[in-house]
């Protein structure tokens, strides 16, 4: 059954926090999402430039509506703007009796405020009593108790005290804000203490990570989830949200809750691919196996380099293709992280030009390179005894050094061909460079013919 969420927070027309970071978090967690819009900010990631709210009523019906038609199975509120706005969204809240996540909105990432001092004391009055869930910063729960937060010892003082003084059932004090190579959220829930961490991420896209992470607990929420099981989700999101970020913009990148379906999405893309171009390699064997070179072959394919790190996101033959009784053969099913140097090629070719996902090394033969450029392919030829010394000594270093030596000479687009003259003890050979590869083998199968 689809579960409906329900954001009752402010638009960024940034699109990085607000309720696009809510709605896009709702869709990424499969429920469906609903929004009562309180204040529209003109925002980017390094300012926000006007401010202007609606009033209480118009947030009320907002919410009502949705209420009356779908029903609400959790909702999280953000930026609220005013006193009477909070006033409003807690009577409202509090007849209606749905779970809700409060984000204590206060001050933007750029450091405007996103509401007014006396509402301070509104939300922790009337809205924090009718939350079952509190997802205070560091800053925001100093705020919110009047305590100073320097440890984790502080912020589960900090979350007990909020428990305490205002009834919110879960308390959670993120830990974004304090010091360690961890970030440990600290959650205080039915008189005990849990924590969930994940590594810190040195990371220039936070702007939104408030509204997503407390979007993603009010989507378990809504899913009918315990709220601790709702928040190690959240938490796993938030950070793939942070480490994928939007690398967009001049202040603070926006996160990217997409990132958690895209990701195993493109994954998913990337074998059904390689597989059919793997069925094509099968179909073509005899003519294919004339390619292989002595090191053997192998075809990769990195998912969209918006999301490629290492060579864990190149899928490739595991064994390689090899030259079995006169028949290419792949020796494995695609399969990611199986491949070295390949992958390396196209991951540095994908960073420079993301159109070059797919790449095949095969034997190089002066008669192959002349047929390529016969058939008007773009060729690069690298000359690897001019590496430097100290390129040679680094690990990997020598895949990256020939691409970037063929970009060099191609202005920067991806050659269809590096012909790689070798070195000593090094086998020379051409890697076939496409979009896919499927046009990769397409383009070898033409130079063979
Ligand atoms: C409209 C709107 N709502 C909320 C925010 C806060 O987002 P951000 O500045 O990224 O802070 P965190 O929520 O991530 O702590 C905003 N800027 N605009
Ligand atoms: C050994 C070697 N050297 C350059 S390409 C190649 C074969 C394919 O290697 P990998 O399977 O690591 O991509």
């Amino acid at each position: 059954m689809w579960r409906v969420a329900i954001t009752i927070a402010g638009l960024d027309s940034g699109g990085g926090a607000g309720i696009h970071a809510d709605v896009k978090t709702f869709a990424a967690m499969g429920v469906h999402g609903a929004t009562a819009l309180t204040c529209v900010t003109a925002q980017n990631t390094y300012e926000v430039r006007e401010v202007q709210c609606l009033s209480p009523a118009m947030v009320r019906a907002q919410i009502l509506a949705v209420w009356d038609d779908m029903g609400i199975d959790a909702g999280k509120t953000g930026m609220l703007g005013t006193g009477e706005i909070i006033e409003e969204v807690a009577a409202t809240v509090e007849k209606l009796g749905f779970p809700l996540v409060v984000d204590p909105v206060m001050v933007a990432k750029s450091g405007a405020p996103l509401i007014s001092d006396d509402a301070v004391d509104v939300l922790k009055k009337r809205l924090l009593p009718v939350a079952k869930v509190a997802t205070p910063n560091r800053p925001e729960a100093e705020r919110l108790t009047g305590m100073s937060i320097a440890s984790e010892r502080d912020a589960e003082r900090a979350a007990e005290y909020i428990h305490r003084e205002y009834g919110t059932e879960v308390v959670i004090v993120k830990g974004g804000h304090l010091p360690g190579g961890e970030a440990v959220d600290v959650v205080y829930y039915r008189g005990a203490v849990h924590k969930f961490s994940t590594p810190r991420l040195d990371s220039r896209a936070t702007h939104g990570t408030g509204c997503a992470y407390s979007a993603a607990i009010a989507a378990g929420l809504a899913k009918g989830l315990d709220p601790l099981e709702a928040v190690k989700t959240a938490k796993q999101f938030i950070y793939t949200a942070i480490k994928y970020g939007v690398a967009r913009g001049k202040g603070h990148w926006a996160v990217n809750p997409t990132a958690w379906v895209e990701i195993p999405a493109e994954r998913w893309r990337a074998v059904e691919e390689l597989e059919a171009a793997l069925k094509l390699v099968r179909r073509n064997a005899e003519r294919l196996a004339k390619a292989i070179p002595e090191v053997q072959s192998n075809l990769g394919y990195v998912i969209d380099p918006r999301y490629a790190r290492d060579t864990g996101d190149v899928a490739a033959v595991p064994g390689r293709i090899v030259n079995y009784m006169g028949e290419a053969r792949p020796s494995g099913p695609p399969t990611f992280g199986a491949s070295s140097h390949v992958a390396r090629k196209i991951l540095a070719l994908a960073s420079r030009d993301p159109r070059a996902r797919s790449a095949m090394n095969i034997r190089y033969d002066p008669e192959l390179v002349e047929r390529a450029k016969a058939l008007g392919f773009k060729i690069a030829v690298v000359d690897r005894r001019r590496e430097p010394e100290e390129v040679k000594k680094r690990e990997g270093g020598t895949m990256q050094w020939v691409v970037e030596e063929a970009l060099r000479q191609t202005g920067g687009v991806a050659p269809d061909l590096i012909v790689d003259l070798g070195d000593w003890g090094k086998e020379p050979q051409i890697t076939v460079v496409g979009k896919t590869p499927a046009e990769v083998v397409e383009k070898v199968l033409k130079i063979l013919s």
